[in-house]
């Protein structure tokens, strides 16, 4: 078992930056993101466009949200796996989560902060922003800029909203299993409740202590370019053990690595571990792959040193595999559904 470490995430200053600005702080917040992604696979980020206000209230419009009968909430339902509403799941009893499918840019995202925010709350505007400023930023650090549009038109986004209930005991108890993001970049952002943990490469869980202003920002497995995949995973997977169709291993060594033209970027194990009486409320913006895209490596970052490790593939019919009772027990899901 993984013992816990109070170790800091790497804190990136993002006040400064603007998607469509003059930026005289680009370059160097850029490597501290490409250092920050190589090493931890996430980070911090203070982003300062979402006041304290506007946070108070998604939180307490989660509240209630979660506070509708179970009857109304698995009304909530989407063709897709993980979209709809998600709970009741034996293993992870504490956990319940509804999503927003299909969330194409802002539109739909904006669609459900209307019915949640009548009055408006352009929250999850801002942070599709910061997600465009990490890929950008991501793609740069790659040498791969030139298919920064194709990438950017390539993706939607999906909003999903998470409760946890505090187990009301001394112990603690397990959230939600230790997974990687399927997508491509995860923002999250949460109530004063601790509770996530992150993997780091040398096997140690790192437990975030939540800021009232900052988001935590995560690589998932499938970053890509337009028509390109940038991600290569080599898992080593030791001591798995899991049921109903959830990954239930608390320790779960991988090696999950991006090994670029330039760099390797590292898609980070995480869960959450609940303590207490508190709920923990959190909100989650996922930048994921459209369907009907085939993702593949671009040239440039593929030669003698870094041979093609995956076929083309889309990600929706990946997320078909990944979410069949195979797919869940496979620790490199990616690597059997297309690896080359
Ligand atoms: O609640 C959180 O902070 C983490 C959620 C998460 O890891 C996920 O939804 O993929
Ligand atoms: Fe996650």
């Amino acid at each position: 078992m993984g013992s816990e470490v109070t170790l800091k995430l790497p804190v990136i200053d993002f006040t400064s930056i603007e998607l469509k600005g003059n930026n005289p702080n680009w370059e160097e917040v850029k490597s501290q993101v490409h250092k920050a992604l190589v090493e931890y696979g996430c980070f911090e980020a203070n982003f300062g466009k979402v006041p304290l206000d506007l946070r108070k209230d998604i939180f307490g419009a989660l509240h209630d949200l979660f506070d509708l009968p179970l009857q109304t909430k698995i009304l909530n339902v989407s063709k897709k796996p993980y979209h709809g509403y998600v709970g009741q799941y034996p293993m992870v009893p504490l956990f319940e989560s509804m999503g927003i499918d299909d969330a194409a840019i802002y539109d739909k995202v904006e669609s459900m902060t209307n019915i949640l925010w009548p009055n408006g709350n352009p929250s999850f505007r801002h942070l599709s922003e910061l997600d465009q400023i990490v890929r950008k930023m991501v793609l740069e650090s790659l040498g791969v800029e030139k298919y920064l549009e194709e990438h950017m038109n390539s993706t939607n986004y999906l909003l999903r909203v998470m409760k946890y209930k505090g187990p009301q005991t001394s112990d603690t108890k397990l959230g939600l299993s230790a997974h990687t993001d399927k997508n491509i970049v995860t923002i999250l952002c949460q109530n004063q409740v601790e509770g996530l943990e992150v993997l780091t490469k040398d096997g140690k869980w790192t437990s975030y202590k939540p800021s009232p202003e900052s988001f935590v920002v995560m690589i998932g497995d499938s970053l890509h370019c337009p028509s390109v995949l940038l991600k290569r995973e080599l898992f080593q997977s030791r001591e798995i053990s899991r049921s109903a169709n959830v990954i239930y291993s608390n320790y779960y060594l991988h090696e999950c690595l991006q090994a670029w033209s330039n760099g390797r970027l590292h898609s980070p194990f995480h869960r959450v571990m609940m303590r207490g009486n508190e709920a923990r409320y959190s909100a989650g913006l996922f930048s994921i792959p459209k369907g009907g895209v085939m993702i593949k490596a671009p040239e440039e970052l593929v030669d003698e040193e870094h041979p093609l490790l995956f076929k083309p593939f889309d990600h929706v019919e990946f997320l078909k595999y990944y979410y069949t009772e195979k797919g869940q027990k496979d620790p490199s899901a990616m690597r059997t559904y297309c690896g080359v």
